[in-house]
């Protein structure tokens, strides 16, 4: 099958910026045109030329810096903003002027205060003198979504005619359901008598976040332009989100008879391009861009994922500019991504049991901690090693009293080769309390040569990992300690020095020492 061209409109860097708070300085908008460039957008709408000199200043400066890409500023149906347009757009190498009257009864009568009769007559007036400045014109229809189709019929007709080489159809309010939207679309093109001489383009907002689907079902009613925008930025709730238009006919190419000149592997970096332009997040669960497109937390899709990536993914992470796809351990992971993840990270699980005990640990503090990284596991492993069921003194519980103005109290009970004891102890601060009421018990001798505490990742639900350097009678032992909670690390590390020491001292001395 033989598939048509569907231009990709980005309007990114003028109804982009129509979103408040989205204002972009001429630089700005430049860098962002750049990257629409390269990735092989067809046409970069950059501003409304009459708006501000700063907008004319930015549209001409793109029109300038880009050369592959048709470059086009919009501009009401008056003389003063199409000549504006002109100059805005004269140093591309291709320059589109776009301008635009309401044909909707509601704006005609309230907005424009305008009969139906004057808004066609201005609008061949706009076009012709659009089409005397540029050979590229575009003419949007706008609120055509709630516009009477008769009227609709005329006024398209009369715009082509007029040398309107691009008929825009915009859902300006987004008013429109996919079904009665194509409807539209493929009546004007049957009922309009010169349609075959221009390309109808589609221009949807996100109102009832149907943008997308609205452009896509007009596309299969004959469009051959979307207008859309990066990351779905738009007046309101935004446009049609460039990413999802350009996946969706590329993912499924047995639906959509066309194809776009996009380069994919651009969408990523262009989308965070813009997010850090404009300082609009892009949220995480966002089709193509969002952090999590194309990250799996479950355990029973990681399995799948790791057995045969299609199982659950439709696109490559990779065709659209991500490094990878992402496996996020989590509390709802499993045994095989988690085996998987330790893999990379260069352990292997001698035994099941080990495995299985790592397991727990993991489950255990993704219960308490958002995210895993790499370094928690890595902790974790160590935490699991080093806590093995085979030590001397184990920790059962802790519970410690910490209150601004008086004496910390720590409560400490112990497992010391197999029998449970209980002790209390008071000390400077909370730390300090639970080895004092440790080393009551144990009585080792051993004197405190290091302490140190280390979160292991950012922010407050961190794992804080603590060593602990015991010294006695010349030896120095390590102990370490990980959890999301600082005391109980640095309890497990104290312990863990303990029963270092307890090793060292059975070797050279069997009869052991204190402990
Ligand atoms: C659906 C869309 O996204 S349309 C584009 C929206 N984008 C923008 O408006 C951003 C840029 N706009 C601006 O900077 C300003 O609105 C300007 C420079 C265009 C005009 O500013 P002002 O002259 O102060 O007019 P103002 O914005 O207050 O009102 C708009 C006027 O344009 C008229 N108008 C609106 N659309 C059109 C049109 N397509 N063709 C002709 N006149 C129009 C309105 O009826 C109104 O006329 P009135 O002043 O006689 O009542
Ligand atoms: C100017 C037109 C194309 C527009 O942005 C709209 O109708 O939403
Ligand atoms: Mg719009």
């Amino acid at each position: 099958m033989n598939k048509d061209q569907l231009v990709i409109f980005d309007t990114t860097l003028r109804d982009g910026e129509q979103s408040p708070g989205a204002s972009m300085t001429k630089d700005e908008k430049v860098r962002i045109a750049k990257m629409l460039e390269k990735m092989h957008v067809d046409v970069i709408e950059a501003g409304f030329a009459i708006a501000s000199e700063g907008d004319f200043a930015a549209v001409r400066a793109v029109a300038t810096a880009v050369k592959d890409a048709t470059v086009c500023s919009l501009s009401r149906a008056l003389e003063a903003d199409i000549r504006r347009a002109a100059e805005a757009i004269q140093p591309a190498n291709s320059g589109r002027i776009h301008t635009f009257i309401a044909t909707s009864p509601i704006h005609m009568q309230h907005k424009l205060n305008m009969r139906p009769e004057q808004v066609i007559e201005q609008a061949v007036k706009a076009v012709k003198l659009a089409r005397n400045l540029c050979a590229d014109v575009e003419f949007s229809c706008e609120d055509a979504g709630r516009s009477e189709m008769d009227f609709l019929c005329r006024i398209v007709e009369a715009a082509i005619a007029a040398g309107a080489r691009t008929i825009n159809i915009p859902d300006t309010v987004g008013y429109a359901i996919p079904e009665l939207y194509a409807e539209q679309i493929r009546q004007l093109i049957e009922r309009v008598p010169n349609s075959d001489q221009a390309i109808f383009s589609v221009h949807c907002h996100n109102d009832l976040g149907l943008a997308v689907a609205n452009s896509l079902a007009a596309v299969q009613a004959g469009a051959r332009q979307v207008e859309c925008t990066i990351n779905g930025l738009g007046e309101r709730a935004g446009n049609a989100s460039l990413e999802e238009i350009v996946m969706a006919v590329r993912t499924r190419p047995d639906v959509f008879s066309v194809t776009t000149g996009i380069d994919p592997v651009h969408l990523v970096p262009t989308s965070r391009l813009v997010s850090t332009i404009t300082g609009f997040a892009v949220q995480p669960n966002k089709a193509i861009v969002g952090k999590n497109a194309f990250a799996h937390e479950s355990g029973i899709h990681q399995d799948g994922v790791l057995k045969h990536r299609e199982t659950y993914e439709i696109m490559k992470a990779e065709d659209v500019g991500w490094h990878t796809n992402a496996i996020v351990l989590g509390k709802h992971s499993g045994r095989n991504a988690f085996r998987s993840r330790l893999q990379d990270l260069g352990v292997e699980f001698a035994t099941e049991q080990e495995l299985n005990h790592a397991f727990m640990l993991f489950k255990q503090l993704a219960d308490k901690k958002h995210d895993i990284y790499d370094e928690d596991l890595q902790a974790l492993v160590s935490d699991s090693r080093a806590h093995e069921a085979s030590e001397v003194i184990q920790l059962v519980a802790l519970e410690v009293q910490s209150k601004t103005g008086e004496i910390p109290l720590a409560e400490v009970v112990l497992s010391i080769r197999g029998q449970e004891v209980r002790t209390q102890a008071s000390g400077s601060g909370p730390v300090d309390a639970v080895f004092k009421a440790i080393e009551s018990q144990v009585n080792s001798g051993a004197s405190l040569e290091l302490y140190s505490v280390n979160a292991i990742t950012s922010g407050t639900d961190s794992q804080g990992e603590v060593t602990v350097r015991l010294a006695h009678t010349g030896r120095l032992v390590n102990g370490l300690g990980a959890d999301t909670d600082i005391v109980i690390a640095s309890a497990k590390a104290y312990i863990h020095a303990l029963n270092g020491l307890e090793a060292n001292l059975e070797r050279t001395h069997p009869q052991g020492s204190g402990i």
